[in-house]
């Protein structure tokens, strides 16, 4: 399989407002292959937004190297797509301007612009919302918004920081299936945090568990489950036992 990001011996430091060094992450290796849905989970403060920022080119690592294929990650790259937990939308432009104007910094011609932000937001559901704005729109429909505007600029890699986290449940559940849909549709490789194992196990192809603090991946986990997944299988409770238990251990340990 095509390596698509490797991370490499990686370490990031942070120095706070009163000049003391906190080390968010330790010596991070792992590669991520061309189309796998990656989810990553760990104790809340471990480091899992920072590798993203990393990787989207946000945020510099202090060592090691972070390559999209055989570039150096050091800036926003324009295959590398992010979609955050708040939805980040502009509430001052409508649904359909909001797609465009990711497609804009991105370099697509003007006339182009409409006709993609159309498609995308057909694939996710909302056409008939194109002229609303974002204070018109459920949280699910604010990130479905996010989403299009993400995929629209066709990024090769798309990164997902708890993009599910501010929902209900049940629209949770419907967002994680329109997801994979898209995933399996539009073949990216996607790199996505959660807190929520059980979403983990339905989403990924592999999970990577984080420890505490420094973050350190402590298990890669692969799932061999076919899609759909059923959440009443035996083996995905299983599955879900077993890394509860790990990132229980992390927080005890981190704890003591
Ligand atoms: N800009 C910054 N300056 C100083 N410290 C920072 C900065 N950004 C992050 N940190 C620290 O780095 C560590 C990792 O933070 P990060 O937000 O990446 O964790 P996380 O796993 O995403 O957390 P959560 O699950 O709660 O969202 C934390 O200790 C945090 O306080």
């Amino acid at each position: 399989m095509e390596q698509v990001i490797r991370v490499t011996k990686t370490q990031k430091s942070f120095i706070t407002e009163k000049g003391q060094c906190v080390q968010a992450l330790k010596d991070i290796n792992f590669e991520v292959g061309a189309h796998e849905f990656i989810c990553l989970v760990g104790p809340s403060g471990c480091g899992k937004s920072t590798l993203l920022r990393i990787i989207a080119g946000l945020e510099q690592a202090s060592s090691g190297s972070v390559m999209y294929q055989d570039t150096p990650i050091r800036a926003p790259h324009r295959q590398i797509g992010m979609v955050f937990q708040e939805y980040s939308l502009f509430p001052w432009r409508t649904v359909l301007d909001n797609v465009a104007t990711g497609m804009e910094f991105a370099g697509y011609e003007r006339r182009n612009r409409e006709r993609r932000a159309l498609d995308y937001l057909q694939l996710v559901g909302l056409e008939s919302f194109t002229q609303a704005f974002p204070y018109e729109l459920s949280g699910g429909m604010q990130q479905r918004v996010a989403i299009a505007r993400a995929l629209a600029t066709d990024p090769d890699v798309l990164l997902m920081d708890e993009p599910f986290g501010a929902l209900d449940a049940y629209t949770r559940i419907v967002l994680q299936k329109e997801l994979l849909r898209i995933w399996q549709t539009n073949r990216k490789t996607i790199l996505f945090v959660t807190h929520s194992v059980d979403e983990a196990i339905f989403l990924a192809d592999r999970i990577f568990v984080m420890s505490a603090t420094p973050g350190m991946i402590r298990e890669i986990i692969d799932v061999p489950m076919p899609r759909p997944r059923d959440r009443a299988n035996p083996r995905y409770g299983a599955l879900a036992v077993h890394i509860l238990a790990r990132l229980e251990q992390e927080t005890v340990h981190a704890a003591q």
